[in-house]
């Protein structure tokens, strides 16, 4: 077939393909600066160039990609180390506590080096599946606290309190306390670092903090010295127990149990400085992300009462009151379906995932030079008609492998078209562990209780564009116990 040449990719030009301002131009002359969102501006760009549109960003070519075929074609593009910009006020932080560098803001062989001995241990199904027990434990402590119901005026703030212990169980093997409140661990740290790295980012490279300590940097550093100061702790104590263990020829039994940090204290290239900065990366990862899809998730079943009954009637018929298992989360499709709705109708990463080529390419018919970067807009993607029908609904169904004739009407038949956990070697190196701890709570909860949404909300919820997507306004549910 034809390949056409880059120059012919659809997309500005002219005046508003010129370096660091055509782009601004270009925005301008659709009126879209105002209030810049880069949701809205894409979805202007697909509108006048269609689903594979080229466009300078600063001083490199970007390649927009609105469509799941194209999608697939890149995914099968071997990208070795992928590349990915990291973020400034991290890398600063490293910089001035001379620590090691922080997994997100590496690249190529540095990068591998501390992604591929984490990644052993974090992806490997039956490594994360070890955590059930513990998971389901922190879980207890949270669904204990509501078991005779109540209203919950911020559901994400509670969320996060159960995300943040469950997350100190993998990072430090260590119960911290936050469900009960007035733990050493302040959740108020966790928020300032998710919001001060947001502001970095959106600031698009206007990194004044290496001049100058910032307001941003002091409350990031002020932050991650009290994250840091927690993980020091913890570390010095795994390693006195690791050592204790080996003089009294125990360590196997450590190594085996679901002891992330003793795994890779016990690794044969993994210092102890890296890992501190990998926990610290996991940890500080995987708070965010998923108390806000639990909060939607939480949202959209007490939306759909008829949606929550079939997750009930689920649970209750494979465990009863029974504790909830690996095998037994093994049998609740439902449940997996939910989740994979959920962030369908709030895709956690607006836009998408992101792509530095390598070497040259040919994509979409197109010559594609090496160093370009590709955007794929997977979060339009989740929102067309074209690709999901009702895309404004939670439909669960969609997702389940089923013949039921609801099922197949708007069954999901674009898997490049939902990427919650990105793709390739640098994918999210937490899903695993991120699925179990949304599934376990889930089930724990749902098995005693119902929620319901306080009078006069409905809608689905509205979102702010962080590093992930949360909800704008607080949500507040009603919890009784099941009848
Ligand atoms: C539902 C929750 C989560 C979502 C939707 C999510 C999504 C993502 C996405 C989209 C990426 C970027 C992939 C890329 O750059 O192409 C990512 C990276 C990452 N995630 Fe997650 N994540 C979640 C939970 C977690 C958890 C629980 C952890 C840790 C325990 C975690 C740790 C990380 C780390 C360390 C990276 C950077 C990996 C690297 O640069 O090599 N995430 N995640």
């Amino acid at each position: 077939p034809l390949v056409r040449p880059f120059g012919e990719v659809p997309g500005p030009r002219g005046k508003f393909a010129l370096p660091y301002i055509g782009t601004m131009l270009f925005s301008n002359s659709i009126g879209e600066l105002k209030n810049f969102e880069f949701h809205r501006f894409a979805a202007h760009v697909q509108q006048l160039y269609g689903d594979f549109v080229k466009l300078r960003i600063k001083d490199k070519w970007n390649i927009f990609v609105f469509h799941p075929d194209i999608a697939r074609e890149i995914f099968k593009i071997n990208i070795k180390n992928p590349y990915r910009p990291g973020v400034g006020v991290f890398r600063e932080y490293s910089k001035n506590r001379k620590q090691y560098p922080s997994l997100a803001n590496l690249n190529g062989e540095e990068w591998a080096k501390l992604r591929r001995p984490t990644q052993e241990l974090m992806l490997r199904p039956a490594a994360v599946s070890a955590y059930v027990s513990i998971l389901a434990r922190v879980a207890d402590d949270f669904v204990e606290l509501y078991k005779h119901g109540g209203f919950v005026d911020d559901l994400r703030q509670q969320l996060l309190r159960y995300v943040t212990e469950s997350t100190g169980m993998l990072c430090f093997n260590k119960r911290f306390g936050c469900i009960e409140g007035g733990s050493i661990l302040d959740i108020k740290y966790l928020e300032d670092i998710f919001d001060a790295t947001d502001k970095d980012v959106r600031s698009f490279g206007l990194q004044l903090y290496r001049l100058f300590p910032t307001p941003l940097y002091r409350k990031f550093e002020r932050a991650a010295d009290h994250l840091f100061g927690i993980a020091d702790v913890a570390i010095v104590d795994a390693i006195q127990t690791l050592e204790t263990a080996r003089a009294e020829g125990r360590l196997e039994e450590y190594l085996q149990g679901p002891h992330l940090l003793y795994a890779l204290l016990s690794h044969p290239k993994m210092t102890g400085e890296m890992v501190e900065r990998v926990l610290m990366d996991l940890f500080v990862a995987g708070v965010e992300s998923t108390s806000s899809v639990l909060t939607f998730l939480w949202y959209e079943l007490a939306r759909n009462p008829e949606k929550q009954k079939i997750l009930q009637q689920e649970i209750t018929s494979v465990c009863g009151n029974a504790d909830i298992t690996k095998e037994s989360l093994s049998e609740m499709p439902y449940l997996k379906a939910c989740i994979k709705e959920i962030l369908r109708l709030y895709p956690p990463t607006a836009p998408g995932s992101f792509v530095r080529l390598e070497k040259d390419a040919v994509i979409s018919g197109y010559e594609i030079p090496t160093g370009t970067e590709i955007l794929i807009f997977t979060q339009h993607m989740c929102e067309n008609e074209q690709f999901f029908s009702h895309p404004d609904k939670f439909l669960p169904e969609r997702f389940l492998r089923s013949n039921n004739p609801l099922t197949s009407t708007i069954r999901n038949t674009h898997p490049s078209a939902t990427l919650p956990f990105g793709f390739g070697p640098r994918s999210c190196i937490g899903q695993r562990f991120a699925e179990l701890e949304i599934q376990i709570i889930t089930a724990k909860f749902f098995q005693q209780l119902d929620v319901s949404l306080p009078e006069g909300s409905s809608g689905k919820l509205e979102r702010i564009f962080r590093i992930f997507s949360a909800p704008k306004d607080k949500v507040s549910i009603v919890i009784k116990r099941r009848s």
